[in-house]
């Protein structure tokens, strides 16, 4: 039975989706010890921001295929560990966007008209119009740190409200920012001219504590800050001075570098200018049914044996790209466990020659689907899209591509394999016809055609007369049926190949007894 583990409040869509495949439990609060006691039984887990996903966690799990994450940030899975193991993770970029910039858009407004401190104090009796005057968004200048999702919508709408925007993300072109009406600059300059900075970057080992004691203070005394992006981006003890020191006017956190935030946070003592949130900026009913719809149909997907839309452990590996590289993912992988069988040492290098078609498309998801087929003969079942290039990688296979976009046997392009082992070189290539169809059409550079089939002998053999009967008899006797054969050469009389598609799989007697034949070079029992 398929059992999915929902450890986070979950919208009821998502679970109503997982329910199709999989017995579904939901355990909100478990403890990170509970976690690992159970994760054993799982095939799926689904998560929010709650749950804690240590690489503890992830090596306790023994049949887990996939980490759906309904949010953006994956920051509370260790996403290197489930990448080694080849557990998928997903999560859901675009689900809670508007939730997340409104969140934003809110609490700027929240600062500026002191509407929380107002709140507050009529629920106290009072009725107090001077304290709480306020200031207008109009022709403020507002700072966008990270100009991506989240960012470029706080931007949009900051326009509409007759703000001038300005943005800081080394990774936006002028040209995008001129899209969105926002004037590039470096991050000092952005601090120190805005009356209101808003952050929408990830928590990175480089964005964390950037904004520190050192860049409040470049600051407009009158200035506000915002942070519906990570905690930890923000130094929380500097800030909580910049507060008290009046070197800031006010700031609007949502996130923590801890969460929850510990009741002893300098942040709770700062006594104003600070409006906290409880990490809301993605709690809209609308986000929560997006996000849950979005990644319970990612694990109903995975686990039905389909791609992921939004893989975050596989980049460039979308559904989309998947589905329209079928056939040529079908041949990258065959190709590659034909390459492995057919070497018979330990491979150190993996030429990868993509012609034609298979040079216009992207080449990562190709060659992955390669180094998975390659190494499926090693690790069965334990590789997947997920591991491949990281296993190669840990077994020191020096991986090279090679692009040609000119392709003239073959009107759909081919992709050839070389590999190079302690034991010598092999290469296979192939091609997609039109129907989708795959076809083998050379090994070791002796063009062959062949559609692949489940079990096939491989030999390489003198070019003499009687050569193909002997094997034809001794497979008779061993009682295997042949399905068809394909014979290249290249000199007559010279060194030829073989390959025979077979029903049954040769017993190793079988090809010791084909292997001591006079003539024959190399035998290979071949199973895709
Ligand atoms: N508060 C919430 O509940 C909530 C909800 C959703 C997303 N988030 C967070 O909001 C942030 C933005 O999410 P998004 O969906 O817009 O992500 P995104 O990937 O679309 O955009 C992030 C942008 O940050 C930029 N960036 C990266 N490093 C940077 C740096 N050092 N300086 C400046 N810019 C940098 C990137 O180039 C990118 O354009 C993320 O941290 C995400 O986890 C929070
Ligand atoms: O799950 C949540 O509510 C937080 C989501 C948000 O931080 C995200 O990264 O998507």
């Amino acid at each position: 039975m398929t059992k999915v583990l929902v450890s986070d409040p979950i919208d009821q869509a998502g679970i109503d989706i997982l329910t199709q495949v999989a017995q579904v439990d939901q355990k909100v609060g478990l403890s990170p010890d509970q976690l690992k006691n159970i994760i054993g039984e799982y095939d799926g887990l689904m998560i929010r921001s709650g749950t804690q996903v240590t690489s503890d966690v992830i090596s306790e799990a023994k049949k887990l295929r996939i980490i759906g994450r309904a949010g953006v940030g994956v920051d509370n899975v260790d996403v290197p560990t489930a990448t080694r193991k080849g557990v998928l993770v997903v999560n859901s970029p675009g689900g809670n966007t508007i939730a997340a910039a409104e969140h934003a858009l809110a609490m700027m407004l929240a600062l500026s008209r002191n509407i929380p401190q107002a709140n507050g104090s009529m629920f106290a009796g009072g009725w107090d119009r001077k304290k709480y005057v306020g200031n207008e968004l109009y022709k403020k200048t507002l700072g966008v740190v990270g100009l991506g999702k989240i960012g470029s919508h706080v931007a949009k709408v900051a326009n509409a409200m007759g703000m001038e925007v300005i943005g800081f993300d080394p990774f936006v072109s002028n040209e995008r920012a001129q899209q969105m009406q926002v004037r590039l600059s470096d991050i000092e300059e952005l601090f120190k001219e805005s009356d209101y900075v808003t952050l929408h970057l990830p928590r990175t080992p480089e964005t964390e504590n950037l904004v520190d004691i050192d860049l409040l203070r470049k600051m407009k005394p009158t200035a506000r800050l915002v942070n519906c992006a990570r905690g930890g981006i923000i130094n929380e003890n500097d800030l909580a001075n910049a507060l008290a020191e009046n070197v800031i006017q006010g700031a609007a956190i949502d996130v923590y570098a801890k969460e929850p935030l510990a009741e002893n946070s300098p942040l709770r003592a700062v006594k104003k200018g600070l409006v906290l949130t409880p990490h809301l900026g993605a709690s809209t009913v609308e986000a929560q049914q997006n996000v849950a719809i979005d990644v319970a149909e990612q694990i109903r997907d995975v686990l039905l044996g389909l791609p992921a839309r939004s893989a975050v452990n596989i980049p460039g590996l979308s559904a989309e790209i998947m589905d329209s590289l079928k056939p040529h993912l079908k041949l990258a992988e065959t190709l590659g466990l034909l390459v492995s069988q057919i070497s018979g040492g330990q491979i150190q290098k993996l030429e990868v020659r993509l012609q034609g078609e298979f040079a216009q498309h992207p080449s990562q998801p190709l060659v992955i689907a390669t180094l998975k087929g390659l190494l499926t003969s090693a690790l069965g079942d334990k590789i997947n899209y997920v591991n491949a290039s990281l296993e190669a990688k840990g077994r020191g296979i020096d991986v090279v591509e090679i692009k040609d976009e000119l392709c003239p046997e073959f009107a759909r392009g081919s992709l050839q394999l070389d590999s190079f082992s302690d034991k010598g070189g092999h290469s296979v290539s192939g091609t997609v016809f039109g129907d989708g169809d795959l076809g083998i059409t050379s090994i070791d550079e002796y063009p062959i055609n062949f559609v692949p089939s489940r079990h096939m002998l491989f030999t390489r053999h003198r070019d003499m007369p009687g050569i193909i009967g002997q094997i034809g008899s001794l497979l008779g006797k061993y009682n295997v049926n042949i399905a068809s054969m394909q014979v290249g050469r290249r000199i007559v009389r010279g060194e030829a190949v073989m390959v025979l598609s077979i029903d049954d799989p040769i017993p190793s007697e079988l090809l010791g007894s084909i292997l001591s034949m006079q003539g024959i070079n190399e035998a290979h029992s071949v199973t895709l």
